[in-house]
């Protein structure tokens, strides 16, 4: 796939009596989307990321993920158990042995797709962590018997596919909010299923980061929780996810905003690229907002003329909107008084590394909740129209769910 660098810088802000009227994002154009798509990406950085296979899908199979209701093809191991079924998920091998297996058997038109998911599995060693081009489904984790993405059969990964709102989006809202979103025609998106080999992940070093104008100016946490020893560390993962960046991703990304999603395991001195996201409205900025990443000030760097003098790299403060040409010409223009407004400002600057700390309320999740785009699951408001039983029945799954995530993010920690 042609992947285009995007012509917009960040735009000079739109400044309404001194105030900004919109978040000043430089139009998000398809392209741009489908740079962040999983396949786009994957091959380049191949390299630096967790084990995966791209499993394509065929038309046949995305109309399954769109179509109604949630009817998954027949599994060897089906048995009795499943056919007492009031939940609304249907196996193929549960109906009733009249009807024609072929109509029954949602997979009988990709039956190629399902056998490529299952030896894929296989390959992977038997777990994997399911996504779309885009987004996985974390919001549907809630309905998988693991409570998590764990899957060890395709049916596992339909369960989730089907139950998930984020993969809606992916598959009829991919160009939504993009400025050529009605002025051109859609490309054609190469639908992937993206397999990953199942690792168990410590949330706790897991950072999202934020890129603009091919500068890395802001990092944070993923995981909304207090991790305390975070903050011994914050340098060396600072340093380590930087020196990534500068040999990894700045030079070879074709769009020079994004935003990149890292994982540093210990002794955190590698990092392994998770994801790519839009840099536009649809990524969550965590613990950043839009505005401050869109506005904040950042330095353009000025190498020292003299390549042996060891000396602090000079800074000088150019804002959003300011291009390198503006920021030289008043640097070449440098007068004695110039040269102390330059002193004030010479520092070494780093990009804003945000970590949770206790008294934060984010920590305790008071203040959003997780996927704040989406306040209820789908399903949740389903469960709620089904009537009384299936509410409670859901209360009670759910209050289990949150117990084991409680206590997984609680092994997690003490693990560190
Ligand atoms: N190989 C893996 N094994 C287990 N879990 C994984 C694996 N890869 C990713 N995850 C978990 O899945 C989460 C979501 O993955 P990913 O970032 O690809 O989803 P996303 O939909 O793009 O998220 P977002 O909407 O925040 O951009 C990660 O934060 C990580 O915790
Ligand atoms: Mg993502």
């Amino acid at each position: 796939m042609s992947s285009g660098e995007a012509t917009s810088e960040v735009p000079a802000p739109a400044f309404a009596d001194g105030a900004l009227k919109e978040l000043p994002f430089p139009p998000v154009t398809k392209n741009h989307i489908l740079n962040c798509s999983y396949h786009s990406w994957h091959p380049k950085y191949r390299a630096a990321t967790p084990k995966a296979r791209l499993v394509s899908l065929p038309p046949a199979f995305l109309d399954y993920l769109r179509s109604d209701g949630i009817i998954l093809p027949p599994e060897e191991t089906d048995n009795a158990t499943w056919s007492d079924n009031d939940s609304g998920i249907f196996s193929g091998a549960d109906n009733n042995e009249d009807e024609d297996e072929e109509t029954l058997d949602p997979s009988a038109n990709w039956r190629e797709t399902h056998e490529a998911i299952e030896r894929t599995i296989e390959e992977l060693g038997g777990k994997v962590a399911p996504k779309l081009n885009w987004s996985a489904p974390k919001d549907a984790t809630w309905i998988a018997a693991t409570n998590s993405m764990e899957c060890q059969t395709p049916n596992d990964i339909y369960l989730l596919l089907k139950s998930s709102d984020f993969i809606t989006h992916d598959i009829a809202h991919a160009f939504d909010d993009t400025v050529d979103q009605f002025t051109t025609p859609d490309p054609e998106i190469p639908y992937h299923l993206v397999l990953r080999k199942w690792i168990t992940l410590n949330p706790s070093v897991e950072f999202r980061c934020f890129v603009r104008n091919r500068q890395l100016i802001a990092l944070c946490q993923r995981d909304l929780n207090h991790f305390d020893f975070l903050f011994n560390m914050q340098d060396k993962l600072r340093r380590t996810i930087q020196d990534f960046f500068d040999l990894r991703l700045r030079d070879t990304f074709p769009d020079p905003n994004f935003a990149f999603d890292v994982y540093v395991p210990p002794p955190h001195d590698k990092v392994w690229l998770v994801d790519v996201n839009p840099w536009a409205m649809r990524t969550d900025p965590l613990l950043f907002s839009w505005m401050e990443l869109l506005t904040m000030e950042v330095p353009d760097t000025v190498e020292p003329k003299d390549e042996t003098a060891e000396t602090t790299i000079r800074l000088r403060l150019a804002r959003p909107g300011e291009t390198d040409d503006q920021t030289n010409d008043s640097d070449e223009d440098t007068s004695d008084e110039d040269e102390t407004d330059d002193e004030d400002v010479e520092e070494v600057w780093q990009p804003e590394f945000r970590l949770i700390r206790s008294d934060d309320p984010e920590a305790y999740g008071f203040t959003t909740p997780q996927y704040s785009a989406h306040k209820l699951p789908k399903d949740v408001v389903d469960a709620s129209s089904g009537g009384e039983g299936n509410l409670r029945e859901f209360a009670m799954q759910w209050q289990e769910a949150q117990k084991l995530a409680e206590q997984q993010r609680q092994e997690d920690s003490e693990d560190d």
